[in-house]
């Protein structure tokens, strides 16, 4: 079976090599100085009445759901997400497997600079280049992800420490015991179970029962894909999750508002 993650890989790479240059931790430094700083990524996700945080995702397709909406602007879907109490947005900035672009999460964020409250936005991508982080700061998003699986230890360290000198928060993504062992070893504060296998795009939920009861303490802990219910939700906080990472419910949903209180509901 062809791993789709392999696949996405080798293209990302081949994307961003035109762009490549070196960034340094120091022009990170900088460019965090001159840019007004971003909501906190983190701090959005850990609730004071302890309910799930909600990360609401802006996502057009994907490999394993095809078309889940296409023509929706990422603007008004933004204007839904903010007004029904998400937590923070996650927004895909890949085009050719997930239909995002770049301009999407710079014209998101500007939009609530406009009209708070700023909610903390993630650029969903699979990074592979400081310059991804750089691109990130620059389009006003509070937090970078880190796909742990599709990436060697010196690609994380790099990254993490440019998301860092860029005043952005990481996501790491995992999806089994040694790869939370690498991402604690990093330093990682946030980490998400991604529930579905990203080579052969089956979800699980009992992936996040199985490895959120793992994390550090002082970890905030996201469970990510295949929620689609109050139920789901229920069953992922039970385990320890902080909060949940959900995209193609909530785009196909007619009142995001109403799932978003669903999730949080228990
Ligand atoms: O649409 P779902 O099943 O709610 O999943 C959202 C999100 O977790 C998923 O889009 C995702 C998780 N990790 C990723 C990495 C890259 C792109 C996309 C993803």
């Amino acid at each position: 079976m062809s791993d789709k993650l392999t696949e996405i890989m080798a293209w990302k790479r081949q994307e961003v090599a035109s762009l490549l240059r070196t960034v340094s931790l120091d022009e990170l430094s900088r460019l965090n100085a001159s840019l007004s700083k971003p909501p906190s990524f983190a701090a959005a996700l850990r609730r004071p009445d302890g309910k799930l945080g909600v990360i609401s995702e802006i996502k057009r397709r994907s490999p394993s759901a095809g078309a889940i909406a296409e023509k929706i602007a990422a603007t008004d879907q933004a204007l839904r997400y903010q007004a029904a109490g998400a937590s923070a947005l996650s927004v895909l900035t890949d085009t050719k497997f997930f239909g995002g672009t770049l301009d999407d999460l710079r014209s998101v964020t500007q939009l609530f600079r406009e009209k708070p409250p700023a909610v903390p936005c993630l650029r969903k991508d699979f990074m592979v280049h400081p310059i991804q982080v750089l691109q990130a700061r620059e389009a006003g998003a509070s937090a970078i992800l880190i796909i742990v699986r599709a990436l060697s230890d010196a690609d994380i360290k790099t990254l993490f420490d440019a998301a860092t000198a860029a005043g952005l928060d990481a996501l790491f993504e995992i999806h089994n015991d040694a790869e939370l062992d690498r991402s604690v070893r990093h330093g990682a504060k946030i980490i998400g179970v991604n529930n579905r296998d990203l080579a052969i795009f089956k979800t699980d939920l009992g992936l996040s029962e199985r490895l959120i009861p793992k994390f550090p303490k002082d970890v905030i802990a996201v469970s990510e894909s295949g929620i689609f219910t109050g139920a789901d939700a229920a069953r992922v906080k039970a385990c320890g999750a902080h909060a949940i990472l959900v995209g193609e419910a909530l785009m196909k949903s007619p009142n995001p508002a109403a799932l978003i209180a669903e999730f949080r509901a228990n």
